[in-house]
């Protein structure tokens, strides 16, 4: 039995602020520090030990990885930074109070623009600020490969070929893993992970920094899968990043 976890970085300070987020590079609010430290205290208790860490190329994330990786006194860990494993980008949104964009165009919309399987939000333009063209670190990109928005059918195409082809054999070989990620990229690994249908994985919603552990047979398929959090608190923060979607 192989065990993977997958770990949603710790508020930032656009979920804070209800704001998407995207590609947008944002940094931990305190809370969310705490939470990733919290989350490493977490996996230091259950006796979880790793290998070698996988983040985006997003503070947030490398942020919390680095937290996670401190509780556990493990510093030293390898860890590989891929854009493949950033949010899903969220297009004209990124930057929009979500509370605010369901005040106007219907909570409906926003519900479709954050959950749907197939429907992108608006287009950035590429001469738009947000254009992540003209961000060094996306430099090694092709113009094809650097997304406009993007849904979660578009963060599947990228997630998933990267977790097969780059993190499966580290399993395979025995390695210990954490992934250290966001939102969507979380829900197009699960949806895949868990072979989800587009109408199920529209009702999963990830709550930041608490690590969800993989058991995989094997052949990788999942045994089961379960959070390090206690009940009550994972239903209450699971509903919050619901409701964000919601008119104030
Ligand atoms: O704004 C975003 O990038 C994501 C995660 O914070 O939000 P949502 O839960 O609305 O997909």
């Amino acid at each position: 039995m192989y065990k993977l976890v997958l770990v949603r970085h710790g508020e930032s300070i656009w979920n804070k602020e209800n704001r998407f987020t995207g590609w947008k590079d944002v940094d931990l609010s305190e809370k969310g520090k705490l939470e990733a430290v919290a989350a490493g205290q977490r996996l230091k208790a259950e006796g979880f030990e790793f290998d070698k860490v996988y983040t985006s190329v997003l503070t947030r994330a490398i942020k919390t990885a680095w937290s996670i990786m401190s509780e556990l006194d493990a510093c030293y860990l390898p860890v590989i930074n891929s854009w493949k494993l950033n949010e899903r980008h969220y297009g004209g949104l990124q930057g929009l109070n979500k509370a605010e964009t369901a005040e106007k165009h219907g909570e409906d919309q926003v519900l479709v623009w954050r959950r749907s399987y197939n429907t992108p939000p608006p287009e950035l333009e590429k001469t738009d600020e947000r254009y992540p063209g003209n961000d060094t670190r996306y430099s090694e990109l092709s113009e094809s490969e650097i997304p406009l928005t993007e849904c979660l059918a578009d963060t599947v195409e990228r997630v998933v070929p990267y977790y097969e082809s780059v993190i499966v054999p580290e399993i395979k070989a025995g390695k210990r893993l954490l992934v250290a990620a966001h939102g969507n990229s979380i829900r197009a690994l699960v949806k895949y992970l868990d072979d989800m249908s587009e109408d199920a994985i529209m009702k999963v919603n990830i709550p930041t920094a608490t690590p969800l552990v993989y058991e995989l047979d094997e052949n990788l398929k999942p045994i089961k899968h379960y959070y390090l959090a206690d009940e009550e608190a994972l239903a209450e923060a699971m509903n919050a990043v619901a409701n964000q979607g919601k008119k104030q």
